[in-house]
């Protein structure tokens, strides 16, 4: 088979991660979970830098790791291309020296070595910074010349470790967006390490979620973040998401529709997704009228008492929601499990997000 397959199991005296899946060629799996919960240690399993007890990982049918045949195939041997937090440029390299030397290593020619690295460079767009050194970028900047040098060395196998987490707020969404642009074009398959759920939703197809070694769930992004088995899950989620198609200001829905701010252009009818926040959303009994707001029909499932406020969880056509509203205003509507009420959440409140995958969802 072709593309990433692994099945691990990894033991510490307090710790035990296990873990199967597969990753296809093209596709984005992200690895979400609290601190501690092993994703690291999956990580450097897939890279070769740590030996689990028990084993097999596998890479277009090619063995790289079989503990039962003894077959443990050694980091550099593996194409493996890692973008980490930080951008671990050579300091004394200019960018394009630094994205040349991938190739250069492998044997390309210098001339062949630095046409692939300008290929690169524009692809991450920062053909103009071609001649700096790594002491003269931004941290947004020398993440993307660090991404460029991932690719450069024509890698069997991406793996991102919490590639946004040291950039400021600024960088972060455009990086963000870079990479989610970059990876659709992809045709090897990635693994991603991230906390922040916008991560996975914008760029990954299929979700992975640890819990103390142990996978809770896993499947379609989309799927195991509309429709959070886990509390785990559903926490770190924390936000709503209603996964459709992108229209003209917003994303249908089924048959309904949700408007909200584009946070990068859309083509109509591709895959998105409307985020938006518990806090963001009131309940109401019947639909406002004449309101340009978004009303959403939601069957609620389960009030929450949280703090100050009550979490009020109901579902939309299979999406579960969640809206966060005072107690004196779950009293005045009379809110009880199974009552057909009204979320309704400002277009500005709601941002569209472009998602990865070619299912609607919708
Ligand atoms: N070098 C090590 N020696 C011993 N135990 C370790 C080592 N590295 C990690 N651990 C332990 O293994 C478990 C998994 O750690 P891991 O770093 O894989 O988690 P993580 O999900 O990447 O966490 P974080 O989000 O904090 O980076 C934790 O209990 C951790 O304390």
């Amino acid at each position: 088979m072709s593309g990433l397959r692994a099945d691990i199991e990894f033991r510490r005296p307090d710790f035990t991660l296990r873990a199967e899946f597969e990753v296809a060629p093209g596709e984005v799996l992200a690895v979400l979970g609290p601190n501690g919960a092993g994703k690291s240690t999956l990580l450097s399993v897939l890279a070769g830098q740590l030996v689990p007890h028990r084993g097999r990982v596998e890479l277009d049918g090619a063995s790289w790791l079989d503990t039962d045949r003894g077959i443990n195939v050694p980091t550099h041997r593996r194409g493996v291309g890692l973008l980490a937090q930080n951008a671990l440029l050579f300091p004394n390299l200019t960018a394009l020296e630094n994205v040349a030397f991938g190739p250069r290593a492998a044997g390309v020619r210098k001339a062949e070595a630095r046409e692939i690295a300008v290929h690169w460079l524009s692809e991450v767009d920062v053909s103009g910074l071609a001649a700096r050194k790594p002491g003269r970028l931004s941290g947004g900047q020398a993440q993307r010349v660090a991404l460029a040098r991932a690719l450069a060395a024509n890698p069997q196998l991406l793996l991102l470790d919490e590639p946004l987490a040291a950039l400021d707020v600024d960088a972060a969404p455009a990086m963000r967006g870079l990479l989610h642009q970059v990876l659709r074009r992809q045709e090897k398959p990635t693994v991603l390490v991230t906390h922040d759920v916008l991560d996975a939703v914008v760029l990954a197809d299929q979700l992975l979620v640890l819990l103390d070694g142990c996978v809770v769930e896993q499947g379609p992004t989309r799927e195991v973040l509309a429709r959070p088995k886990e509390a785990f899950t559903a926490r770190v989620a924390g936000l709503n998401l209603v996964p459709g198609v992108a229209a003209a200001d917003g994303i249908s829905f089924g048959d309904g529709a949700i408007s909200g701010r584009l946070v990068e252009a859309l083509e109509q009818g591709e895959s998105a997704a409307a985020v938006f926040a518990p806090s963001a959303v009131a309940v109401h009994r019947e639909r406002p009228n004449g309101s340009p707001r978004n009303a959403i029909p939601v069957r609620l499932a389960a009030l929450e008492p949280r703090g100050d406020v009550v979490r009020v969880r109901g579902v939309a056509r299979n999406c579960s929601l969640a809206a966060d509203v005072t107690p004196a205003a779950v009293a005045d509507l009379r809110l009880t499990p199974d009552d057909e009420v009204w979320f309704v959440v400002k277009a500005a409140e709601v941002a569209i997000h472009p998602t990865s995958g070619g299912s609607s969802g919708a």
